[in-house]
């Protein structure tokens, strides 16, 4: 499981997006949130637009791996496709804000891989939040003053990665991603391998 993080703007759904294009399999967590569509969201995609009612009943009934408040919405990650996703052996992706990454992390530390994106500036991330042009000048401005909260939270993080040049960026994602597909526990046939090697010899 691999968290992104990181202040509003700063670049999660670009790099994700480039990531999944690359890597055939992984896939990405869909989160269900209260936050109505931007323009050219599509559910089930991009998210699963749902009203708080269904929200509640969804807390109510486990269905989320973990869920919180951020901006005034509600955001949590249904757990029934991750569980499917990872049995398929298959990397599972997250965008989710810093309380997702503490409560997977207390669910499932080992597996799990965190990354915090941060921007070049915060001039610059003020700049990428206006030229996505699919927020009020309330909302950006709200989204603006929680940006240091998110960024406070960049320790708790395995990586960090600066997105100033997006190819830049992606380049070290997918060596992060890389790196920890060939951590020794991740390869639970290499014993065998390394048996038949030597028995072979
Ligand atoms: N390295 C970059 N250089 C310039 N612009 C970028 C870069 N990375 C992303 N952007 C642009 O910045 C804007 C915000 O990016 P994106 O939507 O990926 O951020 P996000 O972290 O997913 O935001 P949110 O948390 O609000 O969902 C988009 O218009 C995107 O095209
Ligand atoms: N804890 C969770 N945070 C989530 C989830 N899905 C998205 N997010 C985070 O919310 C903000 C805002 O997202 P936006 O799409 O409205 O711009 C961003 O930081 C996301 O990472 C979730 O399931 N759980």
């Amino acid at each position: 499981m691999i968290v992104l993080s990181s202040p509003s703007g700063a670049g999660k759904t670009t790099l994700t997006r480039r990531l999944l294009a690359d890597n055939a399999d992984m896939v990405m967590s869909v989160s269900a949130t209260t936050r109505l569509p931007r323009p050219g969201e599509v559910d089930g995609q991009d998210y699963y637009f749902i009203d708080k009612p269904r929200f509640s009943a969804m807390i109510d009934a486990d269905d989320f791996l973990e869920h919180a408040r951020v901006f005034d919405n509600y955001y949590g990650t249904p757990s029934g496709p991750v569980f499917d996703a990872l049995e398929q052996g298959r990397d599972v992706l997250f965008d989710i804000d810093w309380q997702g990454a503490q409560q997977l992390t207390q669910a499932a530390s080992d597996d799990l891989v965190k990354v915090f994106i941060l921007p070049p500036s915060l001039r610059e991330l003020e700049k990428r939040l206006r030229s996505r042009a699919q927020d009020s000048e309330e909302i950006i401005a709200k989204r603006m003053s929680k940006s240091e909260a998110e960024i406070s939270h960049w320790a708790e993080y395995d990586y960090v990665i600066v997105n100033d040049d997006v190819e830049d960026a992606l380049r070290k994602l997918q060596n992060v991603v890389d790196a920890e597909r060939l951590k020794r526990r991740r390869q639970p046939w290499i014993a065998g391998f390394v048996k038949g090697l030597i028995d072979g010899a």
